[in-house]
């Protein structure tokens, strides 16, 4: 076996590999970028997120599409602007993911907002920049959004978000499109609500939206969405009201552990046939499927510590970190970043937090000692995002690797920066 074997097997992420029994990301030694920029890090390569948006631009060639990021993903600036420059729209929930996009250079013209809370202020934020389209999600945000409009004097650009009530075959706590879920507006209920905001004076019907989960691993579903979306669109025109869009959502899934996602082309195909011969523009929301192998967290080995029924390897990042773990027992795939020399056992992998469910993986076979680095990888998607302050530890510094360079796109969190707008009672 050689250095290199003893790392790993197949890497997720294509730009990932081992170099002389280290882990290298676009060439650059993890090691060295550990030394540089301390850890725990997250690490992305610009090459990995290029290539994966130039996957859904090809499988979309010859068809008239907009890509539209899930913002939510991964929302630091440096992600974005490589997305705008590419040509990327942008699918937000929030004002804030919005001032982001124009902070890195995005345009509002490319934007959609999806959401069921959408605030006043956010509507007139979205308004007042131009938006492409809201993806409205309920009767109630349809009033609001039109008085909002009216208000301002201009035409506020609707898709409803329609809850087409499939099964997406995913993790509970991330499919969206059933019966049961706070999303979308009931299928059946579709076309009264066409006819309502069609009635409104200040709302132009641009489009109809679904998505219906996460991490999907089977296109089956989504194409069955679509047909049922495009059925709809039909009656619609019925009543004389055309669309000039149709946005299935985001939703592809990526390996983190053995999974086998279908490529974005397969996952399109059957789509795409359903909408053949169709004039209506499509968008899409990939989150996961741009950013999730395209980046890792770099930790390194705080302690080995023997216990009594299990070893545990504690690491310098934790949950408030990657929090994914411990929210769904998610699996990311663990690795040494150079080739180990002891001898290896298992371990549970975990963090400095006050918590017993403060675990990053379990039950990995390592080899492994105090001082060494770890790369937890699959770590690009919801993983910074949803990054938190807990027992006040900063959070982790952001690089984005691109051909030779290393680049700072988010500094390490100061602790004085934590309670900065914080004071004690006097
Ligand atoms: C409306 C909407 N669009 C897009 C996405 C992005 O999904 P994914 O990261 O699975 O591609 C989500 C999250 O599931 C979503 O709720
Ligand atoms: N946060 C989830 C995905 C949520 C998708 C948002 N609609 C995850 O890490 O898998």
């Amino acid at each position: 076996m050689t250095a290199n074997d003893k790392i790993s097997g197949a890497l997720p992420t294509p730009t990932l590999h081992a170099e002389n029994g280290v882990l290298t990301l676009e060439g650059l030694a993890l090691p060295e970028l550990a030394e540089q920029f301390g850890t725990p890090s997250y690490i992305y390569s610009k090459a990995a997120l290029t290539a994966a948006f130039e996957s859904w631009q090809q499988a979309l060639a010859g068809r008239r599409a907009l890509v539209c990021y899930a913002v939510k993903a991964n929302s630091n600036l440096g992600i974005l602007s490589v997305f705008a420059r590419l040509g990327a729209g942008f699918d937000i929930v929030s004002g804030g993911e919005l001032a982001r996009v124009l902070a890195a250079g995005g345009h509002a013209g490319k934007v959609v907002f999806s959401g069921v809370g959408k605030t006043r202020d956010e509507m007139r934020q979205a308004l007042k920049a131009g938006i492409r389209c809201f993806n409205v999600e309920s009767a109630a945000e349809l009033e609001r959004l039109d008085a909002v409009a009216g208000e301002l004097g201009v035409l506020a650009p609707v898709a409803l978000r329609v809850n087409p009530d499939v099964d997406p075959k995913t993790h509970p706590y991330i499919s969206t499109g059933l019966k049961g879920n706070k999303f979308g507006v009931a299928f059946a209920d579709a076309q009264a609500l066409y006819r309502r905001a069609a009635a409104l004076p200040n709302l132009r019907i641009s489009g109809i939206a679904c998505h219906i989960g996460s991490q999907l691993l089977d296109p089956a579903p989504v194409a069955e969405a679509a047909q049922k979306v495009a059925g709809l669109v039909d009656r619609l025109a019925d009543d004389g009201i055309t669309l000039d869009h149709i946005d299935l959502g985001g939703g592809l899934g990526i390996r983190y552990r053995d999974e086998a996602p279908p490529v974005v082309a397969d996952y399109l195909a059957p789509l795409l046939k359903v909408f053949e011969g169709r004039n209506e523009e499509l968008y899409f929301e990939p989150g996961r499927s741009l950013v999730g192998n395209a980046g890792l967290l770099l930790t390194r080995i705080e302690y080995l510590k023997p216990g009594e029924t299990k070893n545990f390897v504690i690491v310098d990042a934790a949950m408030n970190d990657l929090a994914r773990p411990a929210l769904y027992d998610a699996w990311h795939e663990v690795v040494e970043v150079v080739a180990p020399s002891t001898e290896s056992q298992v371990y549970d992998v975990v963090g400095p937090i006050c918590e017993s469910g403060d675990f990053l993986a379990r039950e990995r076979r390592l080899a492994v000692a105090e001082g060494d680095l770890l790369a937890i990888l699959s770590a690009g998607a919801y993983g910074m995002t949803m990054s938190s302050n807990y027992n006040t530890r900063p959070r982790a510094a952001e690089i984005i690797v691109d051909g030779g360079q290393a680049h700072l796109v988010r500094a390490r969190e100061t602790v004085a920066a934590l309670f900065a707008d914080e004071k004690p009672l006097s």
